[in-house]
């Protein structure tokens, strides 16, 4: 196939840990094929799908009222054989069998690694879709799920915070993301913790226990007996929240609960900004088939569409909202140098 003839083929998955968002994206991607006059062949679990030629043809009667649910339709899973050069191989000739030209693949940056490995085996064009709820993918603003995942974190901060508020507990709440600490950040922020304990935050200078117990007692000196929520991301602690709620108590006194989100924040409606972005993300993916981009990923930045190359999306890293930060530590902490203990 020359790079300048548009496919009438393309094939679509989901690939990854499923995020809110994914079915408005494979939405848009049949509405726009479906306008563009292209067939869309979606396979079923990810990379796996196309190794067990596990697919179905989807029609826009196959994606009418999705968008507004969480999950993926045509199921998403990680698939590690798919590493080996033989799979991309099987791949391969499973989608030149099927005369598929192009592949949009709806993933985080694995997924955007076997979409890379697949097109160096493969001459079709390969487009990444970023749906993942942890936001560690380099190039875009926002990943499809991050938001419904922040929502989702808040709301169940706040639900903790009624009643830490009420007993005047310490509470720590787990948030996932993987290595990165956006849902974290965004999560303390909008819901007003006391403290977050963040990835990238922790590299330099890991937090000790004598660290948080100190911040705890000082936070009730400067505010007085009340509650303190503080939010964890996922594999910073050793035992995360309810080894480290079992320390605050056994060791220093503290009574303290834990709360672990998990994959609460996978689920229910996505928000409208991820229905939104994922709809925008998916029609561009057709779009870009149509103008012969291959191994780019669709990117939101500023408001405004973008790619960036596949290897961008893993190679290079997204920094935490510096502004963020430097509000959580140097505006919102309650114990700031400047301020005084009551008396
Ligand atoms: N280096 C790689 N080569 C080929 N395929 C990969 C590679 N890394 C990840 N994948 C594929 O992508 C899938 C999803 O990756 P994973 O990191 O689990 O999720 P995410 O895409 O959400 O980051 C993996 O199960 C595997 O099938
Ligand atoms: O659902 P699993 O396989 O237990 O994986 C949990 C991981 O998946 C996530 O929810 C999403 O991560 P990915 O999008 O990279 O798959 C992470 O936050 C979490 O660490």
């Amino acid at each position: 196939m020359s790079e300048s003839t548009t496919p009438q083929r393309i094939g679509i998955l989901t690939s990854g840990g499923d995020a809110p968002g994914m079915n408005a994206a494979i939405r848009a991607i049949v509405l726009a094929a479906d306008h563009y006059d292209l067939e869309v062949i979606a396979f079923r679990h990810g990379f796996e799908g196309l190794l067990e030629q596990n697919y179905l043809q989807l029609t826009p009667n196959h994606v009418q009222h999705i968008l507004q649910y969480s999950g993926t339709i045509i199921k998403s899973a990680r698939c590690p054989r798919f590493k080996e050069v033989a799979s991309a191989q099987q791949a391969a000739r499973h989608l030149a069998e099927l005369n598929i030209g192009a592949l949009i693949v709806i993933g985080g940056d694995g997924s955007f690694r076997g979409a890379h490995h697949l097109s160096q085996h493969w001459d079709g064009q390969v487009i990444g879709v970023p749906g993942t709820i942890d936001n560690d993918v380099y190039g875009t603003d926002s990943t499809v799920g991050y938001s419904t995942a922040v929502a989702i974190a808040m709301d169940a901060l706040d639900k903790i915070r009624d009643t830490a508020d009420a007993m005047d507990r310490v509470f720590i709440v787990e948030v996932m993301g993987r290595n990165a600490g956006f849902i974290g950040l965004k999560s303390a922020m909008a819901a007003g913790a006391e403290r977050m304990i963040l990835p990238e935050l922790q590299r330099d200078k890991p937090l000790t226990i004598e660290a948080i117990v100190k911040h705890i007692k000082r936070v009730e000196a400067v505010r007085g007996q009340g509650s303190y929520v503080m939010v964890l991301s996922e594999h910073q602690w050793p035992g995360g929240a309810v080894a480290l709620s079992e320390q605050l108590e056994a060791e220093h006194g503290m009574p303290c609960r834990p709360c672990l989100l998990g994959h609460i924040q996978r689920g229910g409606p996505p928000t409208a900004t991820d229905r939104v972005l994922a709809s925008e993300l998916g029609v561009y993916a057709v779009e870009l088939i149509r103008e012969g981009a291959r191994n780019v990923m669709t990117a939101m930045r500023a408001g405004a569409l973008t790619t960036v190359t596949m290897e961008e999306t893993w190679s290079k890293k997204n920094p935490l909202p510096e502004n963020l930060l430097r509000i959580q530590h140097e505006i919102f902490n309650p114990v700031k140098k400047s301020r005084q203990p009551r008396g």
